[in-house]
């Protein structure tokens, strides 16, 4: 605590005037600020431009400081694209309160000389724990079966169909980073057989690796999508893969939604040609397709996989620990790197 508080009489608050700050752009209000507190999230050690609060149009007041912004704060929510930084000559860092970067054009940052930083790894846990708690709960069918009880019909119905073992099952990992190593670690102590895909095999972990992901669904009893959205990435889980999956297979998605062609998904669920689907994740948030809605092999979430309180916390400590290495002119925490 009293280092806290040390440290906060030497933000330099009252020796700078904010104008003397390192400027911060943010586009729109990343998802942590309304649980973390602007207070605490928006260090007073920069001074924080919030665009949506401007009255002025956004091209307007990104021309008015367009000389003075230095570092970009973002979030899914608002893309960070070329042309935009090229209205900013002096962002030299964007910083992204997120692990996906898939709305940041970083071949342009790349070109332009700029840093970025992501969420790391603190969403790791979170999100796997969300992973395997939604393929449990297709798996067990635990929400569907929660809505037969609340509605009456264990009474009027009778028992509830069974649902299927998790131990044994062949799970697939489409993406070994942060998340799906986690993933990995959980379904292995669930008694599950671990195979994944991944841009390159690990060579330090022993579970079978398969370069295509039609051939892991072919040898995999569910699917769990933990990998970035990229140009390669997008609608890669297609017909094929749905077809080599098969109709007993399962898919969860805690990655991004257009990872997966929608269209093909809903068709094959709708007409039993996979067995069901945990989906955190979908093509055009807050949109899901309503046929899913029906369906009681399909488990929803609102895209919350990786948010607690807790992750939002070590976010927090990650965004004003990159900023701060970055403005004193260190290695930054958490680099983008290709993985
Ligand atoms: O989806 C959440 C994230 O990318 O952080």
């Amino acid at each position: 605590m009293a280092d806290q508080e040390e440290e906060q009489d030497n933000t330099g608050d009252q020796n700078h005037k904010p104008q003397d700050l390192p400027q911060v752009l943010v586009l729109k209000p990343p998802p942590v600020l309304s649980v973390i507190g602007e207070e605490s999230f928006l260090s007073n050690k920069y001074q924080f431009l919030k665009a949506w609060e401007s009255p002025l149009p956004l091209h307007q007041f990104l021309t008015a400081h367009a000389g003075s912004i230095q570092a970009i704060l973002c979030s899914g929510a608002a893309p960070v694209t070329d042309d935009l930084l090229r209205l900013l000559p002096s962002v030299r860092l964007v910083v992204t309160a997120s692990a996906g970067t898939n709305h940041i054009d970083l071949e342009a940052c790349h070109r332009r000389g700029i840093s970025v930083t992501n969420a790391g790894n603190v969403f790791s846990d979170d999100g796997a724990d969300a992973a395997v708690g939604l393929l449990i709960d297709v798996l067990r069918k635990i929400t569907a079966s929660d809505r037969y009880v609340r509605q009456g019909l264990w009474v009027s119905e009778g028992d509830y169909p069974l649902g299927s073992k998790l131990r044994g099952k062949r799970v697939g990992i489409v993406g070994l980073g942060g998340i799906g190593l986690e993933v990995a670690k959980r379904l292995e102590a669930f008694g599950c057989n671990v195979l994944y895909t991944s841009r390159k095999k690990k060579t330090f972990l022993s579970y079978p690796f398969y370069s295509g992901v039609c051939q892991l669904a072919a040898h995999s009893d569910a699917l769990i999508i933990c990998c970035a959205l990229t140009d390669q990435t997008r609608h890669m889980i297609d017909k094929d893969v749905f077809s080599a999956l098969g109709k007993e297979g399962v898919i969860v998605n805690v990655g991004r939604g257009a990872i997966v062609d929608e269209k093909e998904m809903v068709r094959c669920l709708v007409h039993g040609e996979i067995a069901g689907a945990g989906l955190d994740v979908f093509e055009n948030e807050p949109d899901v397709p309503k046929e899913l809605f029906e369906l009681d092999n399909v488990v929803l979430s609102p895209h919350r996989a990786v948010f607690t309180p807790e992750s939002f916390m070590a976010l927090c400590e990650l965004v004003v620990g990159n900023l701060e290495a970055f403005f004193s002119n260190k290695p930054v925490l958490s680099p983008v790197m290709d993985v």
